[in-house]
């Protein structure tokens, strides 16, 4: 038998991720051992309240209260408790007594990176991160090291499984979001707040980390622009589908030329994209990172992106990888941000859209709405127009579905402005983003 050298392994958090990282961390032990080249010991799990319920049998003397007493002495520390507080305070302890730190926390990286980054580089310690985006899906590594040699140009991400969950079950099984909502927390796919998922907060917290990743810049969270999903009718969904669309929340990040000036760009918001796109095909709550590089053309990485099970396997894979470097010996590796390009805002990008408008149904009426499209400087590919049967009332309306042809959003921004002012148009109904 093979004598491994023992590395002490501390988790923080016994939740959906942690009992599950706990509990095969036990279970595989030795095909752990053979594969990082060390043993790796299990020295305790912090939860906050030891007698709740878990969904794995954690051996009652790992469990403990007191996280800090834990990391100390541990070489591996996997920080699974998320959000900002306590988790930062922690992983820069971990760091500093010179643990690799392994966590799923794209909130804490999100808002915190660049500290915590540093603080790992003191030390020649390294801060894993795989699990923080896409859950199991290997997203972090292919950026970090596969595309290392290439140039990335866009990234069009589904990174948030609970809102692809909703959208899905709103467009394909006729559910509300709030009966979809529910059915995903009780999956264990939502955040403890799901105002994070609902709202855009966790997809936001996922570009900020793909962006820098993707354009080896330090791309702030505040820096990310973010629309939610609270305000998408089931009606959008609906006619989106009619009109051979499907609704996403997408992550785009993208390498931008404003005026001559390269920059990065990264939004999240609903958008329609198209039925024969690959990101159409990404159901339930499954994540899809869509990344087109300049010399490999288009990948697509696709999976579990939510789920205790599917997301201990990324934390599992960093586990071992911080083993094999203590075993290799020598520092990590910093964190890219050499290009360090300007932040663009959201009114330097471009894309489509898809319009709905009520409006009088009247001669001329289409002149007028075609002409402040015009002014505005935002060139229209297609429109079709419907008139509901049977109208009732003194000045019948009809509805005008518009698709425009690549526009910046700022001229999309003030045509729009436009439209609800103009006396032929009764309502903008609805204005949503089409990508891919
Ligand atoms: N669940 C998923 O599908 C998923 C997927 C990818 C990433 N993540 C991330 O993984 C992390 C953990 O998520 P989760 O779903 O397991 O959350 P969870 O809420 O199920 O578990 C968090 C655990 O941390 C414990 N905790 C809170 N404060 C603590 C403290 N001071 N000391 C010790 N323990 C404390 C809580 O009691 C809870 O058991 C988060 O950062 C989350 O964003 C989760
Ligand atoms: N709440 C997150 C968990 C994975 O990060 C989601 O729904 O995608
Ligand atoms: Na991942």
């Amino acid at each position: 038998m093979i004598e491994y050298r023992n590395l002490r392994v501390a988790v923080l958090g016994g939740g959906s991720v942690g009992s599950q990282v706990a509990s095969l961390l036990l279970e595989h032990r030795e095909e752990l051992a053979a594969r990082a080249g060390a043993g790796l010991e299990l020295v305790g799990v912090a939860v906050r309240n030891p007698d709740a319920a878990r969904d794995t049998d954690i051996p009652r003397e790992l469990i403990t209260t007191d996280a800090d007493a834990l990391i100390l002495g541990a070489d591996i520390v996997v920080e699974l408790i998320g959000g900002i507080e306590p988790a930062r305070t922690l992983i820069l302890g971990a760091l500093g007594s010179g643990a690799d730190v392994i966590t799923a926390n794209k909130a804490v990286l999100a808002s915190h990176g660049p500290e915590l980054f540093e603080a790992a580089e003191q030390v020649g310690a390294q801060l894993y991160y795989e699990a923080a985006v896409g859950g199991a899906i290997p997203i972090i590594r292919p950026l970090r090291d596969s595309l290392a040699g290439d140039r990335v140009k866009r990234i069009l991400g589904i990174v948030n499984g609970t809102t692809n969950y909703i959208l899905d079950r709103m467009d394909t099984q006729g559910d509300s979001l709030e009966e979809a909502l529910a059915e995903a927390t009780r999956l264990g796919y939502a955040e403890a707040d799901p105002t994070a998922d609902i709202e855009g907060y966790d997809a936001a917290a996922k570009a900020a980390i793909l962006a820098s990743l993707a354009f080896h810049t330090t791309v702030p969270l505040d820096a990310v622009h973010r629309e939610g999903i609270t305000a998408l009718t089931r009606d959008e969904v609906l006619s989106a589908r009619e009109a051979g669309y499907v609704v996403k929340l997408l992550a785009v990040c993208e390498r931008i030329d404003a005026d001559g000036v390269e920059g990065v760009s990264a939004r999240v918001h609903p958008a329609l994209v198209p039925l024969s796109h690959p990101l159409a095909a990404v159901h339930g709550a499954n994540n899809a990172v869509f990344v087109e590089a300049e010399a490999a053309g288009s990948l697509m990485f696709y999976g579990a992106g939510a789920g205790g099970v599917p997301t201990a396997s990324a934390v599992l894979g960093d586990v071992v990888s911080a083993a094999r470097r203590h075993v290799a010996g020598g520092p990590g590796v910093a964190e890219s941000t050499h290009a360090n390009l300007p932040i663009l805002p959201i009114s330097s990008a471009t894309t489509r859209y898809h319009v709905i408008l009520e409006v009088a149904d009247e001669p001329g009426v289409l002149a007028t709405i075609a002409q402040l499209f015009s002014e505005h400087d935002v060139s229209v590919e297609a429109v079709s127009q419907t008139v509901p049967d049977g109208q009732e009332g003194s000045r019948p309306t009809a509805t005008l579905v518009i698709v425009t042809h690549e526009a910046a959003e700022s001229a999309l921004a003030a045509t729009v402005t436009s439209l609800a002012a103009s006396p032929v148009v009764s309502s903008v109904v609805s204005v949503l983003r089409v990508e891919g």
